[in-house]
């Protein structure tokens, strides 16, 4: 058990590689292993691109050692043609005589058949090696198939004395963002948004902040950026409404003649409980991790509804005596690191 442990963890280590690019698919990882050497590895293309498997396989050189070897998957081989076809029928192809599965895939299409099939094949299949790092893992693909929502990520800076805005007499008239935190954690955010799928805001932050909400400080793809507007009130040149990323608003107001071209409109109710119904948007449009970077009113609905799996909270060096508090939470401490003189506590519920 311990070995297949090893090459499971080296699965892992891989799949990351596909954090921020495979979504709304898993960002699986493979190796192959023949006499306790690796012979091959891969991870899922960026979306729509060949799966782990596929990808391990193809790099094996010497194709006859398959027939000998052993596949190490994080998540059950799919079963069902999707976007390309099943990875079972292609390890079935090669005559593979061993597969070893940390997790059963909860998606419905696939759910154990993947497995059934390979076992049928003749096939030696183990699951479950290191379940648990395999959940988290896949932490995103998990939240949207068993519980049809995206994994929540709450993240906000906030000052010494508790603030995350200071007063308006302050500010500038121009609508800019206001820094609390240092350059290295605003970059750490860039790098943070590049690894989910949608980042969201409320009507207020954008007024205020006029914020782009896409990656400057890190390479990768721009979050598909939400934002609540229940009146269409945002001005059509904000950068949130631009072709910089993909943007999806959400409202009450159904006037096509405030609608801007490029931008998706989702509906929404917005004197009912608000979070489960972004959920369910977002659900819908095939999202499965969401950052939500504030303000206060907003990470609030969140946090009061329960619909949250991590919270990421900065604390800058400066204290502004008053303005805008910042969001009420409870958690458990995860971790607390310093950023340079800013610090960083990670909590989950
Ligand atoms: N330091 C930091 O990390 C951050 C600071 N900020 C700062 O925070 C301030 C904005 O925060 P805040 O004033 O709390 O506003 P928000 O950005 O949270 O926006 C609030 C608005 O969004 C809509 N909304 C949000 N939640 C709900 C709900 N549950 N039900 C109905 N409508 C909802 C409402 O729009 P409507 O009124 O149209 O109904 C509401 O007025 C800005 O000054 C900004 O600079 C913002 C983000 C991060
Ligand atoms: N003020 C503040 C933050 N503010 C958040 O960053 C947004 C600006 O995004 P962008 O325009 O893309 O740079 C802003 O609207 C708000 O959501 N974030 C932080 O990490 N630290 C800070 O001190
Ligand atoms: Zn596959």
């Amino acid at each position: 058990m311990k070995i297949h442990e090893k090459y499971i963890r080296r699965c892992i280590e891989l799949g990351e590689n596909g954090l921020g690019s495979t979504a709304p698919n898993p960002m699986v990882g493979c190796v192959i292993v023949h006499q306790d050497s690796i012979i091959g590895e891969g991870f899922t293309s960026p979306f729509g691109g060949p799966h782990a498997e596929v990808n391990a396989i193809e790099s094996v050189e010497d194709k006859s050692l398959l027939e000998k070897a052993t596949l190490y998957v994080t998540l059950e081989p799919c079963f069902h043609f999707g976007k390309t076809p099943p990875c079972a029928d292609l390890i079935i192809a090669y005559q593979i005589p061993e597969v070893v599965i940390g997790l059963l895939d909860p998606h419905e299409k696939v759910g154990g058949k993947g497995i059934e099939k390979l076992k049928k094949s003749g096939c030696e299949v183990t699951i479950g090696v290191l379940e648990e790092e395999c959940r988290a893992h896949h932490k995103r693909f998990l939240s949207f198939h068993e519980r049809q929502r995206p994994y929540i990520i709450l993240k906000w800076a906030e000052t010494q004395d508790g603030f995350i805005a200071p007063e308006k007499s302050a500010r500038s008239n121009t609508p800019e963002p206001y820094w609390i935190t240092n350059s290295y954690s605003r970059q750490r955010v860039h790098q943070w948004r590049s690894e989910e799928q949608a980042i969201l805001v409320g009507t207020q932050t954008v007024l205020e902040d006029n914020p782009s909400l896409t990656l400057r400080d890190w390479v990768g793809k721009h979050p598909i950026r939400i934002v609540l507007d229940r009146d269409l009130r945002i001005p059509k040149d904000f950068k949130v409404l631009d072709q910089e990323s993909k943007s999806i608003v959400i409202t009450q107001n159904s006037d096509a003649n405030k609608m801007i071209k490029g931008v998706h409109y989702e509906i929404a109710d917005f004197n009912r409980e608000l979070a489960t119904q972004i959920c369910e948007i977002l659900y819908r449009n095939s999202i499965n991790s969401v950052i939500v970077e504030g303000g206060t009113q907003t990470l609030q609905t969140f946090i009061d509804a329960k619909l949250w799996d991590e919270a990421r909270i900065f604390r800058g060096e400066i204290t502004f005596g008053n303005g805008l508090v910042a969001p009420k939470i409870s958690g458990k401490v995860k971790t607390s690191t310093k950023i340079q003189s800013d610090s960083l506590t990670l909590l989950t519920p």
